[in-house]
């Protein structure tokens, strides 16, 4: 008999409170919204403990290769299409099509960024997006004549971190920031996943993840895992264990057309506890690759499927 609640209930409960509670809002996409503003959820990440979750099948590798694709500081689609991830092609396209009247379908905007490397350049990319503000957040420097120019090497705050974790494990300052206040013009869209505090006590470490905006739908399955990927990969760098993910979004909403999505979502139970191992450790956070991810004691329902508000 389990005694605790499965992690998955805090999860499924916000989305029952925002169904049956939330605000309808009419948001940026159009779609329309309900949603509820702070929300809280803490899961543990010891013994190789991962939050996926198990009420619909979640495509943890799309998720892991776009964690991969951040740490490159690349912000351009070909290498996530390359290996077939989609979940970005969205935004490049709908630029396309507006800017140049073709109604290209997705299929053959995706084969053009993959086979036509000027292209991919043009139109593939998404501005300084998590990747450019992760490790090369612009810096600019004087000149001679009193004028500044852009610095050749930005700030790489990923290096910066494992630094200080190391070496300044008690620091209160172990942070990512993706919200660059002068570039979020530039991007296709700004920084949701803004805000990774890291924190280590004992040996372990922790990370409190701030999302200023959620699709709890589509988009939460995917920022939750990747933080605690993102956590399991810098605790085990820094030759620490990992403690606990602790969630916290801002604008938490569902989209008003995932509603068969949420109605099965819910009627549905979470079950098992997944592992994420690790089968390898680089000696830098920079060199893991897909096959250094396992995840074993998964079995969840079937996915659900769900349109991507744009
Ligand atoms: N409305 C919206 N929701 C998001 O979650 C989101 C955005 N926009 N814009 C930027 C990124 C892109 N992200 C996305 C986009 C699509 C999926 C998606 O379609 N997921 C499906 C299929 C995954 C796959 O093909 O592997 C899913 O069922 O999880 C997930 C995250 C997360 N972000
Ligand atoms: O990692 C991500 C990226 C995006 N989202 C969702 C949250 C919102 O539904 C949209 C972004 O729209 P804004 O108007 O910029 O808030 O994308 C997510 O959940 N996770």
């Amino acid at each position: 008999m389990h005694i605790t609640a499965h992690y998955e209930e805090q999860y499924l409960s916000l989305m029952r409170s925002i169904w049956t509670e939330g605000a309808v809002q009419r948001d940026r996409t159009g779609v329309g919204t309900k949603a509820l503003f702070g929300a809280t959820m803490r899961f543990s990440l010891a013994d190789d403990a991962i939050p996926l979750l198990t009420t619909k099948r979640v495509y943890w590798k799309t998720a892991a290769r776009e964690m991969l694709w951040f740490l490159t500081g690349d912000t351009n689609i070909q290498p996530l299409v390359q290996q077939n991830v989609k979940i970005w092609t969205d935004w490049p396209l709908a630029r396309y099509r507006r800017e140049t009247g073709e109604d290209i379908t997705q299929d053959a905007f995706e084969q053009r960024i993959v086979e036509d490397d000027g292209f991919a350049a043009q139109w593939g990319d998404l501005g300084p997006v998590y990747g450019a503000q992760w490790v090369n957040w612009p810096r600019y420097e004087a000149t001679d004549n009193g004028l500044f120019r852009r610095a050749e090497k930005g700030i790489d705050q990923v290096s910066l971190l494992v630094e200080s974790l190391k070496n300044n494990p008690g620091s209160r300052r172990h942070i990512i920031e993706g919200w660059n206040v002068a570039e979020l013009d530039q991007m296709a869209l700004p920084p949701c996943h803004k805000t990774y505090q890291f924190h280590v006590a004992d040996n372990i470490l922790s990370c409190i993840l701030f999302q200023r905006s959620c699709d709890l739908g589509l988009g939460f399955a995917f920022n939750a895992f990747s933080a605690a990927l993102l956590t399991r990969m810098l605790a085990a760098v820094c030759g620490y264990k990992a403690g606990e993910l602790i969630w916290q979004g801002g604008d938490v909403h569902l989209y008003l057309n995932h509603a068969p999505l949420v109605e099965e979502q819910l009627s549905r139970t979470p079950s098992g506890n997944p592992k994420l191992k690790l089968l390898r450790t680089p000696d830098s956070i920079f060199d893991f690759r897909i096959d250094d991810f396992e995840v074993s004691d998964y079995q969840p329902q079937s996915h659900i499927s769900a349109p991507v508000a744009v």
